[in-house]
């Protein structure tokens, strides 16, 4: 019952609604395109989305236990691990173990899924099951690396990949929406590293905040804030995406004061908490609005 409670926690049920939004995006897209796709298939590509991300959620929260780091945060709702090892120890081997066997259960319908559509898939598995195998242990000590794994992975390679499942082809319209995703999903690692930075420095990590600290950082986040609605308003306008995509701008009331607050107080943890639930809200919002968008678009 402890183990399970453990995995429960360490799984961080409420992160996985990202891929959800995304792999909505994606279905939503490849009806936009005029896609009939399969809904068991779907079923098992998300499947194969919301299993990376618990395996590399649980491998994180392990390796974070066993290197001392998650008793040394300050957590946040958003950061700082989840605690659960942290609190029962004894659960930490099974826990790690059932992150390989998520694992496992990527690497299998991987299989499947390179059988049915053709080894073009290959590239992108292999990628996104190096970035979940060595994201913690080695990602995470080289800054520019650790600053566009998760948005690369969840964007270019979760999306195009699913996309592909699903459709048989690779199309520059999921290609330029996950460059959204890319954007948002880094800046959501990055913002969430702030409160941890002490504790990271001890354990050897070495990421963007570290490496240029915190005033570029925010820079380098509100840039990439900007370019998501910048590809979002080309793809509209050049006639990629219809006007009701459009519906992802309702969340620059969100993002307005989040730029606000990280470009005024990236120094100051205490004003800078507030802007990590303004992140999540618009990292999660955009993406799933303009799902919304591409459906009410259809004919
Ligand atoms: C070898 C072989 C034949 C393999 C087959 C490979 C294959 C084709 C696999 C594909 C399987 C498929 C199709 C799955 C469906 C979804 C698709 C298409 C996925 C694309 C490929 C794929 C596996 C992508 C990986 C996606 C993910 C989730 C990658 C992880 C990204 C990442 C680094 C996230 C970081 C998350 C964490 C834990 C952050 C915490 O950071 P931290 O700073 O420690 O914070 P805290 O302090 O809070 O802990």
């Amino acid at each position: 019952m402890k183990l399970l409670k453990s995995f429960l926690e360490v799984a961080r049920p409420p992160f996985l609604l990202l891929t959800l939004v995304i792999m909505a995006l994606v279905a939503a897209t490849a009806s936009y395109e005029g896609f009939d796709w399969s809904s068991p298939l779907f079923m098992l590509v998300l499947l194969g989305a919301v299993s990376a991300h618990i395996s590399v959620n649980i491998l994180n929260e392990y390796e974070d236990y066993e290197s001392g780091l998650d008793a040394m945060t300050e957590r946040t709702p958003f950061s700082g691990g989840s605690g659960a090892l942290v609190k029962n120890p004894q659960a930490a081997e099974a826990v790690g173990s059932l992150g390989y066997l998520f694992l496992g259960i990527v690497v299998s319908l991987g299989v499947f899924f390179v059988y049915l559509r053709g080894w073009e898939l290959l590239p992108i598995g292999i990628a996104g099951i190096l970035l979940i195998l060595f994201y913690t242990s080695k990602i995470t000590r080289r800054p520019w690396l650790c600053l566009i794994s998760p948005g690369i992975a969840f964007g270019p390679l979760m999306m195009t990949g699913s996309y592909f499942v699903l459709t048989g082809e690779y199309s520059w319209v999921i290609f330029g929406l996950s460059t959204i995703v890319f954007f948002l999903v880094n800046n959501l690692l990055l913002l969430n590293q702030f409160p941890d930075e002490e504790a990271d420095r001890k354990v050897g990590r070495f990421n963007i905040l570290m490496h240029l600290g915190s005033e570029s950082s925010s820079v380098i986040f509100n840039s990439f804030l900007g370019l998501s609605y910048l590809v979002l308003a080309y793809m509209i306008i050049d006639g990629w995406l219809p006007y009701w995509a459009g519906l992802g701008f309702f969340t620059l009331i969100l993002a307005w004061p989040l730029r606000v607050t990280v470009k005024y107080h990236h120094h100051s943890l205490t004003k800078l908490l507030p802007a990590l639930g303004l992140n999540v809200s618009v990292v999660l919002l955009m993406p799933s609005l303009i799902a919304v968008g591409l459906v009410l678009a259809l004919p």
